[in-house]
């Protein structure tokens, strides 16, 4: 059945050797899953070692095009790569500011093609005529160089391009200057041998106070990603697919972390896919990029490079959960001793106290109240949050998440020996917390939820199976546990996808009123839909504590 697409709009060159400009953009968005309609700004004329003639097509029918497309293909994301001339950056700067009006959720990427790789200029708009057009975008994907010239500070940071200190000042500055919230600038033509390491600037907006007195306040956050290099001579075309690719993850509801991530490992996988050649017709060939679609496998992804990867980059994999070839099944998620004692007795492998509000002296009893009895029924149990006291009091383990896990002390948990779970949504968290090898990671929110806001992190069953594929293929895999959402009705198609555990809180807590069955029967059916030997319990096994 055909599944309605996602639309993004390419207003780019054409180029004739077929390498870049649309046609690289047509075969990126039908390789990850968008319908592309292009604009042509744009009929160059080039081969794979020089560029003759850029001939540019005029305003009227680019205007013409963007109306009648508006009519009935209206876009996610507009994509812009060569602008050929002033006429072309007022018309695409009107366009964008009138789109806005009518889609606030359009998002803008902008990939400035100024020089050829094959040498020569695609456009002589100067930095001055480029500026309405840059205040209008969203997301700039400038190379270095480029982003030097953007910046105005052609001049700096010369021999440092892989340095971060150097591009975040880059980036920012150039936030400063056009108000353009994402800058990604990519490494690929810097002069490490070794890596290609991109960088992103993301302005986060954030909202604060009273929900009917709510102060907007901005927050930038950066990422940053680092790859093998890959020496290719089939390029030709890489940045317009790098552009396009993010541009389809966007439409397809990507955060620009996630976005940026598959991405990157979308050229990775490409550029891995061709072979170097040597010389022909008597100058070195210069192919087109390589589009080998939706990147399935670990080996092409980056490496998350961030505070947390440099801070404990030599510390030893967390405790495991010992669980001898066997699935976690259903994981509780419950915030009181009352649900401990309810649950506890209906044969769990795993359970967590999630216990929000409480005050420190009450928190602490509770939390020994469960250890004990979490042992008594030789079932793991998990805090979540409050690792000082898990570890204080011998719980199995403690389960954080990503604002915490900044502030929390990784050394202390992994050397008290319990376990260590964290909450991680999307492959940019999932990749980032798996490098820190702890005992689960965990994945949500998977459908929409009730229980806790999860606006824009709602994963579905597609980002769960690409998340699992991102584990290495071999004894090291980490159990992945979902979580957001799940009930009786979709627990089977989240456990279809191999996730060796299910959490939830109102499945079970509120099965009365959802379902009209007890918490006990929601408890039964959902281990009941896991294959029966997974939930055996062997005894003893949790012989590690
Ligand atoms: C199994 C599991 N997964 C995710 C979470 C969420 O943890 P966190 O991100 O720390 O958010 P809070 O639960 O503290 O609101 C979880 N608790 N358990
Ligand atoms: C606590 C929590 N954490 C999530 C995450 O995605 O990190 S989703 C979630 C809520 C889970 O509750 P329910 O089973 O009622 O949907
Ligand atoms: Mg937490």
């Amino acid at each position: 059945m055909n599944k309605k697409k996602p639309i993004i709009w390419t207003i780019s060159g054409s180029d004739c050797s077929g390498g870049a400009g649309v046609a690289a953009d047509i075969k990126t968005g039908h390789g990850l899953g968008v319908e592309v309609c292009h604009l042509i700004t744009a009929n160059t004329v080039q081969n794979s070692h020089r560029l003759l003639s850029v001939n540019a097509i005029s305003v009227e029918i680019l205007q013409q095009q963007a109306a009648i497309l508006l009519e009935d293909k209206p876009p996610s994301v507009i994509k812009i790569g060569l602008v050929a001339n002033v006429a072309q950056v007022q018309w695409l700067a009107q366009l964008l500011k009138h789109t806005k009006q009518v889609m606030p959720n359009v998002i803008s990427v902008y990939d400035p093609v100024g020089q050829a790789s094959v040498g020569g200029s695609f456009s002589t708009t100067t930095l001055e005529q480029l500026t309405p057009l840059l205040q209008q975008v969203d997301v700039l994907t400038p190379n270095s160089m480029e982003a030097k010239s953007l910046a105005r500070l052609a001049d700096f940071c010369d021999k440092s391009d892989a340095n971060e200190t150097a591009v975040e000042i880059l980036a920012k500055k150039i936030h400063y200057d056009f108000g353009i919230t994402s800058i990604i600038i990519k490494g690929g033509h810097s002069r490490d041998e070794q890596s290609s390491s991109d960088y992103c600037y993301h302005q986060l907006n954030q909202l604060h106070g009273k929900q009917d007195n709510q102060d907007k306040t901005l927050t930038a956050i950066s990422y940053q990603l680092s790859a093998q290099r890959i020496e290719s001579h089939y390029s030709h075309g890489g940045g317009c697919s790098f552009a396009t690719a993010l541009s389809a993850f966007f439409a397809q509801g990507y955060l620009v972390r996630d976005a940026f991530t598959l991405a990157k490992a979308f050229i990775s996988q490409g550029l891995s896919a061709s072979e170097r050649v040597s010389e022909s017709f008597g100058h070195q060939y210069y192919g087109a990029f390589e589009q080998q679609g939706w990147p399935w496998h670990t080996k092409f992804f980056p490496k998350i490079v961030d505070e947390l990867s440099v801070k404990y980059q030599d510390l030893s994999a967390f405790n495991s959960l010992n669980l001898a070839g066997k699935k976690l099944g259903l994981y509780p998620v419950i915030d009181s001793l009352y649900w401990l004692k309810r649950l506890l007795p209906l044969g769990l492998e795993i359970i967590q106290l999630r216990v929000k509000n409480l005050a420190e002296s009450e928190l602490e009893h509770v939390i020994i109240e469960a250890v004990a009895q979490a042992k008594e029924f030789d079932t793991r149990l998990f805090i979540n949050d409050y690792w000082q006291l898990a570890i204080k009091h011998g719980a199995y383990g403690v389960h954080i998440g990503q604002e915490d896990l900044q502030d929390a002390d990784l050394t202390a948990i992994q050397q008290s020996g319990i376990r260590l779970g964290i909450s991680t949504h999307g492959c940019y968290e999932f990749l980032s917390a798996q490098r820190l090898q702890p005992s689960y990671l965990a994945i949500g929110a998977i459908f929409p939820t009730k229980t806790k806001d999860m606006t824009g992190q709602i994963q579905g069953i597609d980002n769960l199976r690409q998340v699992l594929s991102l584990r290495p293929d071999n004894k090291h895999k980490i159990p992945v546990v979902a979580i957001g959402g799940i009930n009786l009705e979709r627990a089977r198609e989240v456990i279809e996808t191999g996730v060796e555990s299910i959490a939830v809180v109102t499945a079970i807590t509120e099965a009365e009123c959802s379902h009209g069955i007890s918490p006990e029967l929601a408890v039964t059916r959902l281990q009941d839909i896991y294959p029966s030997h997974l939930n055996m319990r062997v005894s003893g096994r949790l012989g590690d504590s």
